[in-house]
């Protein structure tokens, strides 16, 4: 049976829960996938960084409260992260890019992506940094060094949405697609109408993993920029750039206006769309809007999101599930593995019968 060695870059709450994963299901994951899981490496900014070639013993680790991990005084550790000696030198078969997503240049996770292609080392990532801000080049470096870059997580976490688009849409052409593309903004929101105030709200879709390190990318809208450019550059085939996309978060929306639209059978949800002009052009934008109760998004609630996709043979398709979560999102990262080890299997087995091994 194939096994996959992975090594963790970030152990917060996306990488913690696919060890769980890992941990938990791995032998009847195995039975089922046909391939076996090993997590061989760690690096955390904060606990320090973890090897151990023969794999991990991921009891303890997963055992104590993630503020208190200090790779440090065990046998492989060190406080220091060693990103880049780990992603080069730890031998590994899949990194697995989980650190804080950065909205101004993808740093330092771009750099982690970038050698870990060019180490000829397979990447899934749910940080939307590089995805979005150099995702056509690090295809190219993936290509290039004969594996895989994996992404599904950036955009709606577990719910496949890219996937679906990409492998499912074939003989459709998308004209556009427009969704709600942030769990925290909108379980914000759903929690303002029921009257919790902003900066308590905001606490609680912390707590429930859904927000980022920095909630600012949430309220004001730069995580959903993110994600809209990602759609746009894989699904309409643009190449848009941050500044090209108009962004407006949520927190020029004061509660009294929540709940007035509440009061008359509206919705406040922040939108982010992508159109396809006559021209080739794409045009796309992030903003609040007081949604009727009859329109598709309005009933999208809490850390649910959706994306609608425009189409010319099937109209609109929508496609709808988590947004955010621990779990939802090291689902992401685990159906990501799974596609690299379909597209190696059904590779190897095209060389061996173009060899007339089998
Ligand atoms: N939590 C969610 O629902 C989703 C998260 N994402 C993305 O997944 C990534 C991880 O998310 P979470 O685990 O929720 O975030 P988190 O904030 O819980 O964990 C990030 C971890 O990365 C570590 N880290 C930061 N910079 C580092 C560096 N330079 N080297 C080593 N470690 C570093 C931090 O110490 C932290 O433990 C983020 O980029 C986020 O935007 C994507 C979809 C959904
Ligand atoms: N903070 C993000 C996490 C997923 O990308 C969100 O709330 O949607």
């Amino acid at each position: 049976m194939s096994r996959y060695d992975l090594a963790l870059i970030g152990f917060g709450g996306v990488n913690r829960a696919l060890a769980e994963l890992v941990f938990q299901r791995g032998d009847s994951l195995a039975e089922e996938l046909g391939f076996a899981l090993r997590v061989v490496a760690i690096t955390d900014l904060r606990a320090g960084s973890l090897v151990d070639t023969d794999g991990i013993d991921l009891a303890p680790l997963l055992a104590a409260e993630p503020g208190e991990l200090d790779f440090a005084g065990l046998p492989g550790g060190s406080t220091d992260p060693r990103n880049e000696w780990v992603i080069r030198h730890v031998p590994s078969d899949v990194v697995v890019e989980a650190t804080f997503t950065n909205p101004a240049d993808g740093e330092p996770a771009l750099s982690h992506v970038r050698w870990a292609l060019e180490s000829g080392k397979h990447v899934c990532t749910t940080n939307k940094g590089p995805v979005a801000l150099a995702g056509q080049a690090l295809k190219a470096l993936a290509a290039e060094h004969g594996v895989s870059f994996e992404f599904e997580g950036s955009v709606l976490s577990g719910t496949p949405v890219l996937r679906t688009a990409q492998s499912l849409f074939g003989g459709l052409e998308i004209t556009g697609v427009e969704g709600i593309m942030n769990g925290t903004s909108n379980y914000v929101l759903g929690r303002i109408e029921e009257g919790v105030d902003l900066p308590a709200a905001i606490a609680e879709a912390q707590e429930l993993g859904y927000a980022e390190a920095d909630p600012t990318a949430d309220i004001e809208g730069h995580d959903v920029q993110l994600k809209v450019m990602i759609l746009a550059n894989e699904v309409l085939g643009a190449d848009l750039r941050r500044e090209d996309i108009f962004c407006e978060g949520i927190s020029t929306i004061t509660p009294d206006e929540v709940r007035d639209a509440a009061s008359k059978g509206l919705r406040w949800k922040l939108v982010g769309s992508a159109t396809r002009n006559e021209d080739g052009s794409v045009d796309a934008r992030v903003a609040p809007l007081a949604l009727p109760s009859h329109h598709p998004l309005a009933g999208i609630s809490g850390p649910v999101n959706a994306v609608s996709f425009h189409t010319d043979l099937l109209g609109t398709v929508t496609v709808s599930g988590p947004g955010a979560g621990r779990i939802e999102t090291a689902y992401a990262l685990l159906s990501d593995i799974i596609a690299i080890h379909q597209r190696h299997t059904s590779a190897t087995r095209r060389v061996l019968q173009e060899t007339h091994l089998v």
